[in-house]
């Protein structure tokens, strides 16, 4: 027989109008099972709410914060009946939250939060005083079922238990709107151009704070992190390139400094592990910087001119180099240098590193112009940075040098897509793409068709190497002449202007 227990209203501030209310002492998670196909097998009395759970991130703080407002609930029923559960995790996260507890640690997006102690990510706000989480763990028995029946019949039974006291009073936590600027991005593999230096740490510094995650450092504190950053400069000028005022960390009178860092050799020095210059020019026994002139001098197509700076027998251990191999190559008459760091601190030292590697390459590029009838170009430098990060004691700086330097580098105009150009026409009622090659316009493909849609997907599906700039463009441009073709005669299509009224009809 079913208790009458018809004193309990459940008052619910977060998503009240999602949920359905009852009068008896057990909430139940429904996931991603519509309430409604277990809310049909129920009595009002049976349950206090019912709702449904999508997300761990975002579901269950809210969840928590309503429970944490109705402490005559002492059952918790949880559906974890579905395939989208098994994907979201909402509701094996919950269950983490009761059977294991939180610690507190920071969210995917950089906010201190408890984090619950479960393999899916999922968080309460720190503003939730910990011992009324705890309070709460310790106040609901939680109940994981798989099937509606099982859900049904969990419920009921607790309906028929004893009416439990109220674990306490009502407990409610002020909520921040704290607004994130961290957007969702690729985990690993990002690649980043620039003219000079300057440039390319703007937009590099951008990319970290923008959709870096914030990891532990391994000292205390946390830093920003991409994994795999692939920086490529392009035309850095001889003498460095420092902008007026000079947003950088460093200024020409440091670089003297630095550069003689990377390219000279120098004696162990108390305090001071290893200078690259020592790396590359004594450490091995060898000069690796004349190997690999010598090696090019002989063989101007070698893929075999590499400096290597990690050292076996004793990097495993002790303050091991950040920069660990280069590698020299000549392409088109143009001498290239490529860099990898195990790990780089993109706003303190990258600026300096590139300029040193910079140094590096044009010493490499002397070399062979004087020993060699090689005509020779500079070529870019490129960096590989495998833990691409940014100490989190420098975001006030970061901000900075984001807001006043950014818009102006990002909103640069640069029409070069080396993956070509593409023609668009009108012709005999079908929408034409010529693909050219970005110099001589030489066609290499043609498009044709009615749809912008089908036609993108299938220049996509050609070049998905495209800039994104110039895709972009590209969709805008096919849809005008789609919506052209759409209008018979009436519209105008001519690439890169707006739709015109064809006037000549209408006379
Ligand atoms: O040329 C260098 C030398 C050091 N670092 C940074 C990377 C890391 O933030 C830190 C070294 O930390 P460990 O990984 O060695 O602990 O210094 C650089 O970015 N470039």
């Amino acid at each position: 027989m079913v208790k009458e227990t018809n004193q309990f209203y459940y008052t619910a501030k977060y998503k009240p109008s999602q949920l359905i209310y009852g009068s008896g002492q057990t909430a139940l998670i429904t996931g991603w099972t519509v309430k409604e196909a277990v809310y049909k097998h129920l009595n009002k009395n049976e349950y206090a709410v019912i709702g449904q759970l999508y997300s761990p991130t975002r579901g269950i703080n809210l969840l928590i914060r309503n429970l944490l407002l109705n402490p005559h609930v002492r059952y918790l029923v949880i559906l974890n009946a579905t395939k989208e559960d098994k994907n979201a995790g909402g509701c094996q996260c919950l269950g983490d939250f009761f059977r294991h507890g939180v610690e507190e640690s920071i969210s995917d997006i950089g906010r201190k939060s408890w984090v619950i102690r479960s393999l899916i990510p999922g968080y309460i706000d720190i503003d939730i005083n910990i011992n009324a989480l705890e309070k709460l763990r310790d106040s609901i028995e939680i109940q994981e079922v798989i099937s509606i029946s099982d859900a049904v019949e969990k419920v009921k039974y607790y309906a028929n238990q004893e009416p439990l006291t109220p674990w306490g009073t009502p407990l409610e936590f002020a909520m921040k709107v704290t607004e994130s600027n961290v957007f969702p991005g690729t985990r690993y593999g990002h690649r980043i151009e620039g003219k000079t230096i300057a440039e390319t740490w703007v937009k590099i510094i951008h990319r970290i704070k923008t959709t870096g995650t914030i990891r532990p450092t391994g000292y205390d504190g946390t830093w920003q992190e991409l994994i795999d950053l692939m920086a490529i400069i392009t035309d850095e000028p001889d003498d460095f390139y420092f902008p007026e005022p000079n947003y950088l960390p460093i200024d020409r009178s440091f670089l003297k400094e630095y550069i003689s860092q990377i390219l000279d050799n120098a004696t162990n020095q108390e305090g001071v592990k290893y200078t690259y210059g020592q790396r590359l020019r004594s450490w091995f026994g060898k000069d690796q910087i004349e190997q690999v002139i010598e090696k090019l001098a002989h063989d101007i197509n070698s893929a075999r001119a590499v400096m290597s700076l990690w050292d076996a027998n004793q990097d495993h251990n002790d303050n091991p180099p950040c920069l660990n191999h280069i590698w020299v190559r000549i392409v088109n008459n143009e001498l290239s240098l490529t860099a990898t760091f195990r790990s780089n601190d993109m706003f303190s030292a990258w600026p300096a590193n590139a300029m040193g590697l910079r140094a590096l390459q044009k010493y490499i590029y002397d070399a062979l112009i004087n020993r060699t009838d090689h005509v020779l170009k500079m070529g870019a430098l490129i960096t590989i940075s495998q833990s691409a990060h940014i100490y989190d004691d420098c975001f006030e700086n970061v901000a900075n040098v984001i807001s006043s330097q950014y818009s102006k580098i990002a909103q640069r105009k640069d029409y070069f897509d080396p993956a070509g150009s593409f023609i668009i026409t009108i012709q005999n009622n079908q929408i034409i793409v010529e693909h050219t090659t970005p110099g001589s316009g030489e066609i290499v493909n043609c498009y044709s068709g009615k749809s912008a849609h089908k036609i993108s997907q299938q220049i996509f599906t050609n070049c998905p190497g495209l800039q994104i700039s110039h895709a972009m463009y590209l969709g805008v441009e096919l849809q005008k002449a789609e919506t052209a073709l759409l209008m018979k005669e009436q519209l105008i299509y001519e690439q890169d202007k707006p739709l015109k009224k064809n006037t000549i009809l209408k006379q």
